[in-house]
């Protein structure tokens, strides 16, 4: 337990802090209007009618009081301004019953716009950063916070509404009481001020406890889905798993709730004792006005509207300031989420940056280029030099962890190297545009994206603007031997694939990998990348795809991995890495001639083919 204690101390947010986020406030709401301005308007304008109801209803009761009083003691009655009283304040009533729905119907609407229009936000800002960024654990804390308080802001945006609307309606009260009786305003302070106090002090500490959580709850995540889900479900089965995660689970979760109780125990205490003083003056504020009445200084209705405006003044003001707490713990929130919005990422604009030839000419270079990812000491590739020439198909080979997936993320810019230099037509690659650079590319990684959407949709990937065009997607599924997957499907094109929803089929890892192919044909890429892309295919259906994709792609530079020396030879050159450096490149027939790890590595696996 010290640990979360002192996580949660080092994560303690003060007041000042809290207040600080409140800047975001106005951000929030040009937000909001740009969601809906029509809605956002009405809302507003219901809520400022909403708002003058309250005392206007509170004087119509004592003037009824008042004539009430006056009729018993009349001799002759006459009731008719008593009737168009209460007539008005019936009225009122349900007006205000009927704004109060107005109002809560159009927080729920802007609410749900607002949260799609942020929802979008976050998936479009996702795309725009870098792969150093997406791969970071505190990045990936920072688009936890920024998702997972969707539902809070839309609950900030109706608290800040509340918040104004309170405003004018203890404003209004306000002017009321001191009209009749300047003192009691000295009772209503001393009434909430414990509020304030307990305020103060819990302000913060419900977010500091939530983010110094952060991390634990993305482990909560992960194991519930880890114990919960289609993917893991058949290995979580067979070594018998479930008891060991839901007993994971369980023990973080319950630290938690801990803390989370020990915070709600103290709050709830505190704000009973500092409540208890509060009831206090409001009885003192009573027993002063029932005096006053009782020496005839107030009529009855003056004693009813002064002990309703005082009560009314007294719950607002104390719900003014709980919900400024509340807000300013959620503007916390909305502090992550804006910051989120605004990281930046590099990407050179297009003014600064060389124009992409058309047509590689040369081809990439590497020069001693050496990384080392973000936060790691560790030299994963170093003193590479390599070049990959214009239409040629050049191979990578070596043992796992080598170092060849991490060449391609170098190649595509989603790292910078950290020494040496890689070019294209001798510029090197971080002078071009980064976006248009990437689009040269078409690539299937070895941990390519089963997207849980149609077929047509995950073969369309490639090239997203042409998923209507049926003959480009039909010539790549072609190319790619997925056609046969797809007269196979029930539904051919439109069959939903994996298992998440209603009449979706899950394919074999095999067609899944067909498909993957069809998705890199369908962009009529410059270079063209295939890392492991066929590894779950036979060795027949491997050999056939890789000699149609050398046919298909003539002329076109391409960079492929694989650990099936069958495939490998195939291609105009193989680079042969280990442990981050280049051992031996160059034509099959040269590296066998080598007789280095290349040809013992080849023959042992021709070997096992006999
Ligand atoms: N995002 C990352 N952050 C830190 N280290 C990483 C990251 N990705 C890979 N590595 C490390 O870099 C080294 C090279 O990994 P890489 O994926 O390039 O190997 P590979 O040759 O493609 O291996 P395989 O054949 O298994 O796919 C490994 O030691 C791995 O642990």
């Amino acid at each position: 337990m010290p640990r979360l204690k002192k996580s949660l101390e080092a994560n303690k947010i003060d007041f000042r802090e809290s207040f600080a986020s409140l800047k975001f406030i106005p951000r929030f709401f040009k937000e909001i209007r740009k969601v809906n301005p029509t809605l956002f308007y009405a809302n507003v304008t219901g809520r400022i009618i909403n708002a003058i109801l309250p005392v206007i209803m509170l004087w119509l009761g004592k003037l009824i009081i008042d004539e009430v009083v006056l009729q018993i003691s009349a001799e002759a009655k006459d009731l008719d301004r008593l009737w168009v009283l209460v007539a008005m304040e019936f009225g009122l009533a349900i007006l205000s019953d009927l704004l109060s729905r107005g109002i809560s119907l159009s927080d729920a609407l802007l609410g749900d716009q607002y949260s799609i229009s942020t929802s979008v936000k976050i998936i479009k800002k996702t795309s725009e950063l870098n792969l150093a960024q997406l791969e970071d654990s505190e990045f990936y804390d920072k688009l936890e916070r920024a998702r997972q308080q969707t539902t809070g802001r839309v609950g900030l945006m109706s608290n800040i509404l509340t918040q104004g609307e309170d405003i004018i309606v203890i404003i209004s009260l306000l002017i009321g009481v001191v009209a009749f009786e300047p003192w009691l305003i000295i009772l209503l302070v001393v009434s909430i001020i414990p509020t304030i106090i307990n305020e103060i002090k819990f302000s913060g500490t419900s977010y500091s406890l939530a983010r110094s959580w952060t991390q634990e709850r993305r482990e909560l995540d992960y194991l519930r889905y880890a114990g919960a889900s289609d993917v893991t479900a058949k290995e979580v089965k067979l070594f018998g798993l479930s008891e060991y995660l839901a007993d994971r689970f369980k023990g973080l979760s319950d630290k938690y709730y801990l803390q989370s109780k020990k915070l709600a125990k103290q709050r709830a205490g505190w704000g009973s004792f500092f409540n208890m003083i509060g009831t206090a003056a409001y009885y003192s504020a009573y027993v002063f006005i029932i005096f006053r009445t009782v020496a005839g200084v107030f009529s009855l209705g003056d004693l009813t509207f002064l002990s309703g405006s005082f009560n009314r003044l007294r719950s607002k003001l104390q719900g003014f300031f709980t919900r400024f707490t509340q807000i300013t713990e959620s503007a916390l929130y909305l502090q992550d989420y804006f910051e989120f919005l605004d990281l930046s990422f590099i990407d050179r604009k297009s003014e600064d940056s060389f124009p992409l030839p058309e047509k590689i000419q040369k081809g990439f270079e590497f020069i001693d280029v050496g990384f080392k990812y973000p936060k790691s000491d560790k030299w994963v590739v170093r003193n590479i030099n390599f070049e990959l020439r214009a239409g040629e198909k050049l191979a990578f080979v070596g043992e796992n962890g080598a170092g060849k997936t991490t060449l391609i993320k170098l190649l595509l810019q989603f790292y910078e190297p950290t020494e040496g230099e890689i070019l294209l037509d001798g510029i090197a690659i971080n002078k071009y545009n980064q976006s248009e650079y990437q689009q040269y590319f078409g690539v299937i990684f070895q941990d390519f994206v089963k997207f849980e959407l149609t077929l047509r949709e995950n073969i369309a990937m490639g090239e997203i603007s042409e998923i209507e065009n049926q003959e480009r997607l039909d010539s790549a599924a072609e190319k790619s031997l997925a056609r046969e997957v797809i007269t196979d499907l029930p539904l051919g094109y439109n069959q939903p694939l994996g298992k998440r929803f209603k009449n979706g089929k899950d394919l074999s890892g095999g067609q899944w990998q067909k498909i993957a192919i069809a998705r890199a044909y369908m962009k009529d890429a410059e270079v063209l990348i295939l890392d492991e892309p066929t590894s779950a295919l036979d060795a027949r259906a491997e050999t056939e795809a890789f000699q149609r994709f050398i046919q298909l792609t003539e002329g076109k530079t391409a960079v492929i991995i694989s650990h099936r020396f069958s495939t490998v030879r195939i291609a105009d050159r193989i680079m042969v890495l280990k442990d981050g450096s280049v051992l031996e490149i160059g034509t099959h027939r040269e590296l066998m001639e080598n007789e280095l790890l290349y040809a013992e590595l080849f023959n042992l696996q021709a070997a096992g083919y006999q």
